[in-house]
């Protein structure tokens, strides 16, 4: 697995205005269930789904027990407070996902136990450690209680809106950023729960800025990549360290590697385990597709091609490194394209204006590395290219990274699109390498036909259900 870059950044503005409707309404559509990971404050799309109509009904997809998000219980009999309850309602959330209605329970437990969580992208983590979070939270006490950790600025600015959100009914309740901002640097951490990223984390509490003594629950998303980095892994151990002896430790993430369980039963001793099997792991929502290229030239005709002829609501190119980021911004603006660039490079004031662009919709298309792979919910995302195929240190195929990369769209029932392009026999050999390992068919798109490139894509954006394979439908896309 790689992160090129898992560097993180700054603070995430305070929410000023609240939702205000209280309980849930009638409509039960998907459109009109959940806002996304930003809410309106961090100018996130809420409930706007721009250029295409997703009818999914997320009731049907609710309802079906081989769906991730198929649930028995209601969020009322998960025994959460009143308080919170509202958050929820506030949100939209009427049934909880698979994973929310089973790690709840165990998260809730009296002794507080460890979990390692596993689920698929978009199927709900967040609110599964959030409400476990709120559950435990003693607002008399502003000592912090709870610390999340996640790999990127732009992902722990994401988890404290949502915490802000859901716990908006919860008088008092204050979250803190623990991400880099030369403005906060000398400041005691106040807050009940704190959400960063491991570096800044580790420098608060060794400058004695923040006071963990009363921590009660450790939460690492995107876990498998936090542990499994070095230095983010390392980091994580250290802070793990400085925490009370029987603080609860929870891991969620959509992959957890084998080498990278074993490592996370140290971390988390003793954990109820909630995990997938391989085939389990890609999300039926996501259709796969590959444009075979000539050459790395051809590439960016092709991809220059295909925004030409398609208005796709949001997508997201990644690239493998900084530079081709930076290339193919430069040529895409010229091309008239608008597009936002989002690496490592950046600073941290400047990530937060390109990812808030992004999620209120003002840029359409975001060009970025691995630093955005996991996590980011920008539900109006239904398009992810992976201009080059993801690779490990020694140019393996990086499979979970693909899996992340992918998993940016079809979020909660959602349909999307993914295409990777491939240029040479080792991207060949790395994709369908992928493909084998996920048992998905990556299906090709011809690159001397577009006006079926063009219905193929549209005809899986506009559909309205998320239960057929790519495979599946390109059959019945070709028989009509
Ligand atoms: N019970 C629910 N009802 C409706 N929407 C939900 C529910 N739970 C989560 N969502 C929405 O689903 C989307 C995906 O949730 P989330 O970001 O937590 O996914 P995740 O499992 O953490 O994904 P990833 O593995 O990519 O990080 C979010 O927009 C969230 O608001």
């Amino acid at each position: 697995m790689s992160t090129e870059e898992a560097k993180p950044e700054a603070a995430a503005p305070s929410l000023a205005s609240r939702i205000t409707h209280d309980e849930p309404d009638t409509k039960s559509d998907l459109e009109s269930a959940q806002t996304d990971g930003a809410p309106e404050e961090l100018n996130g799309s809420g409930l706007a789904e721009p250029e295409y109509d997703v009818q999914v009904s997320l009731n049907d997809l609710q309802q079906d027990p081989n769906n991730p998000l198929y649930s028995v219980k209601s969020f009322e009999q998960l025994d959460l407070k009143q308080e919170i309850l509202k958050g929820l309602y506030a949100m939209n959330f009427r049934k909880p996902s698979k994973i929310q209605e089973r790690a709840l329970p165990l998260l809730l437990m009296n002794p507080p136990q460890n979990l390692i969580g596993q689920s698929q992208s978009g199927t709900g983590k967040t609110a599964a450690f959030v409400l476990n979070i709120l559950s435990r939270v003693d607002t008399s006490d502003r000592t912090p209680q709870a610390l999340v950790l996640a790999p990127s600025r732009e992902l722990a600015r994401q988890i404290m809106g949502v915490i802000e959100v859901m716990g908006q009914f919860i008088p008092d309740l204050s979250v803190y950023p623990a991400v880099p901002d030369p403005a906060r640097r000398n400041q005691k951490v106040e807050g009940h729960i704190v959400v960063g990223t491991p570096g800044t984390v580790t420098d608060q509490i060794r400058r004695r800025l923040m006071d963990v003594s009363k921590m009660k629950t450790l939460v690492l998303d995107e876990a498998d990549n936090m542990l499994d980095q070095q230095g983010l892994g390392d980091q994580c151990k250290r802070v793990k360290l400085l925490l009370p002896k029987d603080v609860q430790t929870v891991l969620f993430s959509a992959t957890f590697p084998t080498d990278v369980l074993r490592y996370a039963d140290i971390f988390a001793p003793r954990a109820n385990k909630l995990t997938l099997k391989h085939e389990e792991l890609t999300v039926e929502g996501i259709k796969q597709f590959f444009f075979d290229c000539d050459s790395e030239q051809t590439k960016y005709d092709i991809l220059v091609k295909f925004y030409g002829l398609m208005t796709i609501s949001s997508s997201i190119i990644f690239v493998r490194r900084r530079d081709t980021a930076a290339e193919i911004e430069r040529r895409m603006v010229a091309d008239g394209h608008k597009v936002a660039q989002l690496t490592g490079a950046l600073e941290g004031p400047e990530r937060d204006k390109i990812i808030d662009k992004f999620r209120s919709g003002e840029a359409k298309v975001l060009i970025t590395t691995n630093v955005l792979a996991r996590g980011i919910d920008v539900q109006t995302v239904t398009m992810v290219i992976n201009y080059d195929i993801p690779e490990g240190p020694r140019g393996e195929p990086d499979a979970e990274t693909y899996l992340h990369r992918i998993g940016r769209t079809g979020r909660f029932g959602r349909v999307g699109v993914a295409i990777s392009f491939v240029s040479d026999k080792k991207a060949w050999e790395n994709l369908n390498a992928i493909g084998a390992n996920f048992g998905v068919d990556i299906v090709p798109l011809p690159t001397d036909n577009w006006d079926e490139v063009e219905e193929t894509v549209k005809k899986v954006i506009k559909s309205h259900r998320a239960g057929k394979t790519t495979k599946e439908m390109n059959k019945g896309l070709n028989k009509e």
